[in-house]
């Protein structure tokens, strides 16, 4: 056997793959029990012809193999636990994306008007520790950064483009992610689930008169377990991912849950368009993720599922592989977060997630790792957003403000979105309840500025 892990060629992107790195196999090789069909040159993406297959296994040296498994032939490259590369030293960053970071630092610091969490800890020591760095899949600190560096108006600016990012860059996620989660240190772990299951009770309608809250939302994320993140992955990955969880929808059998699959591809703009305007789809083209190179092939391998009510959706391949989305209108924030849960189990038990024992469900974003839940209400507070302490009130009650059309908008006849803002360092019951609870102090405000103004 190899010292190394098979990869699954899926979870490859051709194009980063490093030139002539090929990986050292000291012994004769054998993928699960199936014998070698063929040795595949990871420089060429070609499979090696008979001779060059001779003289890589007389040298010990393989880049990839065609195995055979359970009938089927699979593609598979081999990626070292060991660094054994004898071309390990060309696997550096090349030297033009080095000078767009540093050229992305220069811009950050020259900017008074950025404030991102991005400009606050990519120090000149950081970058320098960090500029020369690639990830298995060869994304670079360039890869990290690029987004928050063409949006100064980024609050955060980061993003990983794959698993390992929030290890390799760590000195830079590291504090930017203690910054955003109340505090989170790098010795912190992320508690074992509670989706809150026996305790929706204690979530009671926030607003039975219907006179604040228009709607309630919550939702979470999820990466599919063996699949890169956005801007590591193909065109045959977005469509496998498609693939896969098409075939849960199809399979939901509950009542309440089920329902249909809509791939952007194909989608009549008017579709798309209104169902944005009425919140139930992602936007499209939006300047943070195109910058973060996590629109590629668009449309493809992206949609929405959604039941007949459209109160359970899932996005399918926007920010992360999957958001799944539990709505309606007004204050029952229990309903609400007993339908998502009893979709969480559903779709989780038929796709492994990717789950990291300190950062719990890891995300695109950093902001939403852990819970990745963010619970919101639509609600109408003239009296306390008029307050010229408003997003002071919100911060000291943990919540985050936006405006209606979601993040990086405005608020729009004095409705506002208002959800909990740590997503890490908390449980899923956790991060719901401090919404509920902060959103609750905000009705009592709102109230007793109604019987001042009397
Ligand atoms: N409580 C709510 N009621 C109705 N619609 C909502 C509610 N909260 C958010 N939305 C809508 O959901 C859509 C997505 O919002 P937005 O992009 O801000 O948040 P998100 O899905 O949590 O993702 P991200 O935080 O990654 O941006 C928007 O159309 C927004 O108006």
């Amino acid at each position: 056997m190899f010292e190394g892990t098979v990869r699954k060629q899926a979870e490859v992107d051709k194009k980063q793959q490093h030139k002539n790195h090929w990986i050292e196999a000291e012994k004769p090789i054998q993928v699960a029990g199936s014998p070698i069909l063929a040795l595949f040159n990871s420089s060429t993406n070609r499979l090696a012809n008979p001779k060059m297959a001779q003289m890589l296994r007389s040298n010990k040296v393989i880049a990839g193999i065609v195995a055979s498994l359970g009938g089927a032939a699979a593609l598979y490259t081999l990626a070292p636990t060991k660094e054994k590369c004898p071309a390990a030293m060309k696997c550096q960053v090349d030297p033009e994306v080095v000078k767009k970071i540093e050229e992305g630092y220069a811009k950050l610091q020259a900017s008074p008007d950025c404030h991102s969490l991005l400009k606050k800890y990519l120090t000149k020591d950081v970058m320098d520790k960090l500029k020369d760095k690639k990830t298995k899949l060869g994304a670079t600190l360039l890869d990290v950064i690029q987004s928050g560096v063409a949006n100064l108006d980024s609050g955060c600016g980061v993003y990983a483009p794959d698993a390992e990012s929030y290890q390799l860059f760590a000195p830079l996620f590291n504090p930017i992610i203690e910054d955003y989660h109340n505090g989170f240190k790098p010795t912190d772990k992320q508690p074992k689930v509670d989706l809150g299951d026996g305790k929706t009770s204690q979530l009671k309608d926030l607003d039975p008169e219907g006179k604040y809250i228009i709607s309630t939302r919550i939702r979470c994320g999820r990466s599919l377990r063996g699949f890169a993140f956005n801007p590591c992955l193909t065109k045959e990955n977005y469509i496998e991912m498609q693939n896969t969880v098409k075939s849960i929808f199809d399979g939901i059998k509950d009542s309440e849950l089920k329902g249909t699959y809509y791939p952007l591809k194909g989608m009549t703009k008017e579709d798309q368009k209104s169902l944005i305007a009425d919140h139930f789809l992602f936007k499209e083209g939006d300047r943070f993720l195109q910058a973060a190179n996590a629109c590629r092939y668009w449309p493809e391998g992206r949609g929405i599922f959604h039941n007949k009510d459209k109160t359970f959706l899932v996005w399918v391949n926007e920010e992360d592989h999957l958001r799944l989305i539990s709505m309606q209108p007004g204050g029952n924030v229990g309903q609400v977060l007993e339908r998502l849960n009893k979709a969480v189990k559903t779709i989780e038990s038929q796709a492994p997630f990717s789950r990291d024992d300190r950062l719990g469900y890891l995300t695109f974003c950093p902001t939403n790792l852990g819970t990745t839940v963010r619970a919101s209400v639509h609600i109408k507070l003239p009296k306390v957003s008029a307050r010229p302490d408003f997003k002071k009130i919100c911060d000291d009650l943990k919540l985050q403000i936006r405006g209606i059309h979601g993040e990086h908008s405005d608020s729009e006849g004095g409705v506002y979105d208002i959800s909990n803002k740590a997503r890490l360092g908390l449980t899923e019951f956790e991060a719901v309840k401090q919404m509920y609870d902060g959103v609750k102090k905000l009705i009592e405000l709102e109230k007793e500025a109604e019987k001042k103004g009397k």
